[in-house]
This record gives structure tokens, sequence and C-alpha cells, in this order.
């Protein structure tokens, strides 16, 4: 198609209506694909297709991650393979590695404060906000009737209504009157379920306090079910005293700087979004909980600690809210999911979460244990430079070579690549 005859609207009615093959020419006839990325688009993947049409709207293909397993993890004295799905090399390396140089010391230590949800209801227009706020509180046993009445399986599953909290919001749009309801969901992430109670009660909220109710959804800041993970590396596994020290001094640093806060936190959720994506659940719940929790003092900090021992040894506590679970969303329907799913062998929401927020501390060690020390390059660049390999264009055993010759050279960027691979095929 020339460039003039290419369709230049996106407003296309009824572009759900169609099957995923049309709306892949749909928008290969848009941005002018060429043959070879319609059929890229268009390849079959783990997923049926069928389902993936299902699980989101517009679908037009799927796009795969890899997922690697991260091995020498121990939780709680038990000995787990913990499937990772990202697409950042040295990751799951750090992992195992991590893993590794605390697995005789006995692993990670976790747990968690429970399975509660929380979901909010604004009200606004209340004309005596701190009457109605006593009035909601006054309603409990009702409020607890019409939560549970919503959902009897989850009450089956002794999960449903568990707390009930009121506050009156002063804000520059006047005083607005929140109500927390505070949920046991178990083994669901539960936001659906905390949602369909949030939607119902909000009217009764309303006709009780004379207000109109507004909002009416989960918080992510999912502050009751916080998961807690512990571990001890021995000082002469990691390297003696002086690694300690400088790992202690880059979380000082962490703990006091956004800046540098941001990327140490970030390390950790490479560990722990990549557990969360490949068990199907939602890494953007998870995400905005954790730095919603960074910052709940009001300063942005570190989601992790790091101390000495009385023996000498270095210790690492990490705790952040964890809303995963193993029903409801995709977790249940995605068969690839599934499957990772049953190489962990948890049996609960709960045993998931602190598997995860041990790697979360195990990629923070590694991560640190990197930059204190050698530098994050050497490691992470090394199982990078394949990447880059791939992209010069290396293709089977020249992916390898390449790889090894940028390392040697300490010069991994694609210019350097191609010129690796110029020499190799030209047999130099
Ligand atoms: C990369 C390593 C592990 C090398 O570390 P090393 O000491 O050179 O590794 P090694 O070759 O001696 O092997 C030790 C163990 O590491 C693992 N390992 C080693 N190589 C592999 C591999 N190819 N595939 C799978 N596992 C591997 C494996 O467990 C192995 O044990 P073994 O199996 O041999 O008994 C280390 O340098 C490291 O942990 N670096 C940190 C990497 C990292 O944090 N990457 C994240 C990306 S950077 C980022 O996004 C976050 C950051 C850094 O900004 C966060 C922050 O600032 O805080
Ligand atoms: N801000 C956010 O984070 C938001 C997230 N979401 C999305 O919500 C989804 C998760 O919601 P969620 O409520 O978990 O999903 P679902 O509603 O799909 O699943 C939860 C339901 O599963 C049933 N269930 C069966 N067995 C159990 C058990 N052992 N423990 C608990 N419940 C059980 C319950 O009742 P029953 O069978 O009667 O349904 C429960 O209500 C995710 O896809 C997420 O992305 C949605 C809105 C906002």
């Amino acid at each position: 198609m020339t460039e003039d005859a290419r369709p230049r609207t996106s407003r296309i009615s009824g572009f759900h209506k169609l099957s995923a093959q049309q709306r892949i020419d749909r928008a290969a006839a848009f941005a002018g694909l060429d043959e070879a990325q319609r059929a890229q688009l268009a390849a079959p993947s783990n997923i049926d297709a069928h389902l993936a049409d299902h699980m989101i709207e517009n679908m037009v293909t799927t796009i795969a991650i890899p997922v690697g397993i991260a091995t020498n993890m121990r939780v709680d004295g038990r000995d787990v393979l913990v499937p990772m799905a990202t697409e950042e090399s040295s990751v799951i390396a750090a992992v195992g590695n991590s893993a590794r140089q605390c697995y005789d010391s006995g692993g990670f230590t976790t747990s968690m404060s429970g399975t509660q949800m929380i979901a909010q209801i604004q009200l606004l227009d209340v004309a005596d906000p701190h009457r109605g706020r006593l009035v909601i509180l006054e309603q409990r046993a009702e409020i607890e009737r019409i939560c549970n009445a919503c959902d009897a399986t989850l009450v089956k599953f002794g999960g449903g209504f568990r707390e009930l909290e009121v506050r009156v919001l002063d804000t520059p749009g006047g005083a607005m009157v929140i109500t927390h309801i505070i949920v046991d969901t178990r083994d669901a992430m539960g936001a659906n379920a905390v949602n369909t109670m949030a939607e119902r009660l909000a009217p009764e909220l309303a006709r009780w306090t004379g207000g109109r109710a507004l909002l009416r959804i989960l918080s992510n800041l999912a502050d009751r079910r916080v998961v807690r993970a512990r571990a001890t590396w021995p000082c002469a596994v990691i390297g003696g005293e002086a690694v300690r020290d400088a790992m202690i001094a880059a979380y000082h640093f962490a703990d006091h700087d956004p800046y540098r806060a941001a990327t140490h936190n970030k390390g950790i959720m490479n560990g722990v979004s990549a557990v969360v994506l490949a068990t199907g659940n939602d890494t953007r719940a998870v995400e905005a909980g954790a730095h919603a929790y960074a910052a709940r003092t009001g300063r942005y900090r570190s989601l992790s600690a790091w101390e000495v021992t009385a023996q000498g040894d270095l210790t690492g506590t990490i705790e952040l809210p964890m809303a995963v679970g193993l029903v409801g969303g995709a977790v249940k329907i995605h068969p690839t999911a599934r499957a990772l799913v049953a190489i962990l062998q948890v049996k609960t929401a709960e045993e998931l979460a602190r598997i995860i927020a041990a790697v979360g501390l195990a990629q923070n060690f590694g991560a640190m244990k990197a930059l204190a020390t050698e530098g994050i390059q050497r490691g992470h660049m090394s199982l990078h430079a394949q990447n880059v390999a791939f992209a010069a264009g290396a293709v089977g055993e020249e992916v390898g070579e390449i790889a090894r010759r940028l390392i040697d050279r300490q010069s991994i960027n694609e210019e350097a690549a191609g010129l690796a691979l110029a020499e190799l095929r030209g047999g130099r």
C-alpha cells in the first residue's frame, strides 16, 4: 500500500467486533507494516488465541516474555524453584547467586500480616461530616451483613468483612467522609470482590449520612496485606567485612535519598514483578502498593533494611504489601501461569506472597553486592552482551562467540558487536 493510500484515522468504530486477524490487518494497513511484521503478529503463542481474545479487548497478538527459574531458594525451610518472567538479563542469575550465599545459613524466613484488602467509599456533601462518621460506625453490623451477602464463596473459604474505618478528610474541595471496609479476601487478590462490596454499600452510606457517594474502589496501598522476609548472609561467605560494610553504606544511601531509593526499590521490584507476572497476577497493583508503602512515612525510603548481626554477619529484611492471588483475575485462566504456579507448589496466596518477598530480598542483595564491590556492569553487562550480539544480527553459535569477544574487549555495545560479527564472518 502506498504511503498516500494508507488509512490515517484511529477513530475505528467496532474494532472490537473484528477477528484478531482482521485487527492485525487494520493496524498493519494503518502503520504500513510489511509481510514479515504481519506474520510475526499472527504467530501462535503458548496461550490460545481465543482465550487471549477474551482476556482483554481489541486483542491482536501476544508478546512472549522469557520465563526463567531462580535456583537455590529456600523459604521457611522448604526448597522452592521460582519461575520469573522478565525481559531483563542478569535478574534471575542474581537471585540464584544471592540465594546460594545464604542457603547454608537457612535461606529466607517469612511472615505475613494477613490477606485483608481495603475498599474505599468517598462521600461528598455530608452537611455534618463528623456526625456522619459516627452514624456509619454505628452501622457496623449492617455493613458486615451487606458485604458478606455479596460474596458467599469468599465467606465459605473463611474470608469476608473484617473491619470498618471512617475518616473525615479536609480537602480544598470541602470535607469528605471516607469509609474503609476491610475484607479478608483469602486466596483472591480481591479487587473485584471488594469493589462489588463497595458499590453495594455506597448507596446505604449515602442514605444514612445524607451525603452523595462518589468513588467506590479498593486501595492499592494494601497495608493490611504486608509480607515480610529476612535472611542472614555469613560475613565470610559474602567476601568479608569490607563487602558487608560497603553494602550497609549502600543501604543507608538508599534509605536517605529518594533518587537512590527509587533505583534500589526498582532492583527489588525486578524480582517481585517477575514472579507476580509469571503467576498471572497484577503487576501494577503490586508495584503501586510497594511504592506507596515505601513513602508511608512521608519520605520515599528503601523497602529493605540491612544490618550487622551480633555475630558480625549481614542480615537483611524486607516488608511490602503483596496483593496476589491464586484464584480470580488471570491467574486461574492463563494455562502457562497455572503451570508455573504448579512449579512453586503453593496452596495459598499467602505462601505465594511470602516467596515473592524472599525473591525481592535476594534480588536486592545481588544488586547491592555488585554495586558495592565491582560495579553492576561486569555481571549484568556480560549477560546482557548476548542481547547486544542478537541486536547486531548474530545467529546460532555466533551469539555466544560475539558476547565473549565484547566482554574480553570490555566494549559491550551494538557498534562493537557489528564489528566483531564482521570479523567473525570474515574468518577472524
Ligand atoms: C550476574 C551475577 C550473578 C554474576 O555473579 P558471579 O559471581 O560472576 O557468578 P558465578 O559465575 O560465580 O556464579 C555464581 C552463581 O550465580 C548464578 N549465575 C551466574 N551466572 C548465571 C547465569 N548465566 N545463569 C543463571 N545463573 C547464573 C548461579 O546461581 C551461580 O551458581 P552455580 O549455578 O554456578 O552454582 C552477579 O554479578 C550479580 O548478581 N550481579 C547483579 C545483577 C543484577 O542485579 N541485575 C539486575 C539488573 S540491574 C538493575 O536493574 C537493578 C539495579 C542494579 O539498578 C538495582 C540497584 O541499583 O539497586
Ligand atoms: N486497582 C486495582 O488493583 C484493580 C484490580 N482489578 C483486577 O481485579 C482482579 C482480581 O480481583 P479478584 O477479586 O481477586 O478476582 P475475581 O473476582 O475473579 O475472584 C475472586 C473470587 O473468587 C472466588 N473464590 C474462590 N475460591 C476462593 C478462595 N479460596 N479465596 C478467595 N476467593 C475465592 C470468590 O467468590 P466468587 O466465586 O463468588 O466470585 C472471590 O470473590 C485482577 O484481575 C486485577 O487486575 C480490578 C479493579 C481494580
